[in-house]
């Protein structure tokens, strides 16, 4: 479904992916573990085309996309959702339900996603900055997924939101991971829920994927902190 190739990105002419490459099969969940700074947020960026890739390919599903545009390649179904700016603040709840369906052909999602986040329904009205910092991640999620994707790129959903809310978006979003066959590319601090939802776990050190573990290795702090590269 996606496979990336020695990809290099950066800004301007500060290199920061230098040479990612890793693959990931149609419905499965691979996490992204990495310290600050290692480059997982500028992957995704590159990943959705909103950085240019400097060298390298990324495939999506059999395609050459890297130097396709950002527009067109969450039309050909890759979502993203970025870290704690997912949504539109000045928007209500509905409006950015609305916005995230723009172009879908297919019947609206947005019924089904408020059967699956069934928090939003009391806010529809509401405008998005009034949100709480859980709810507003879930309205992120759900606004991208009103979009249809087949490919979720996933930055850090945990980031500012309480661990019971955090706990409760890992059940929805696995329940719809297996409704909707998503593929998804999760990047994430919280160790715990990285290990609840992710398949494979790739380490990011550096701009490169230095290695990958199964879920059930992410107990191990030890291990943990060699492979990360502490
Ligand atoms: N717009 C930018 N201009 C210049 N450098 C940037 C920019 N955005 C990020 N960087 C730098 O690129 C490097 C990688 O950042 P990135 O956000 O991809 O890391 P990350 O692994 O996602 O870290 P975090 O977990 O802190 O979000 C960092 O050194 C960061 O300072």
């Amino acid at each position: 479904m996606l496979e990336v190739e020695n990809l290099h990105a950066g800004y301007g002419r500060i290199g920061i992916l230098a040479g990612v490459s890793f693959s990931i099969a149609r419905g499965e969940l691979v996490g992204v573990l990495g310290h600050n700074g290692m480059g997982k947020t500028t992957l995704l960026k590159t990943l959705i085309g909103e950085l240019q890739a400097s060298a390298g390919v990324i495939r999506y599903e059999g395609r050459d996309v890297t130097r396709v545009r950002t527009a067109h390649r969450a039309r050909a179904g890759m979502g993203y959702v970025p870290q704690g700016e997912g949504v539109f603040p000045d928007l209500t709840v509905r409006e950015n339900l609305r916005m995230g369906e723009l172009g879908v052909i297919e019947q609206s999602a947005v019924p089904e996603l408020l059967e699956r986040f069934p928090i939003l329904r009391p806010l529809l009205d509401r405008r998005a900055r009034m949100l709480s910092g859980g709810e507003r991640q879930v309205l992120a999620l759900a606004r991208c997924l009103a979009g249809r994707p087949n490919l979720v790129l996933l930055d850090e959903p945990s980031d500012g939101v309480q661990p019971s809310i955090v706990d409760d978006i890992a059940e929805r979003l696995q329940a719809l991971r297996s409704a909707w066959n998503l593929t998804i590319l999760l990047v994430e601090q919280d160790l715990k829920l990285v290990a609840t939802l992710a398949q494979r776990v790739l380490i990011m050190q550096k701009g490169r994927i230095t290695d990958e573990l199964a879920p059930s290795a992410l107990g191990d702090r030890a291990l943990i902190s060699e492979r990360m590269g502490l």
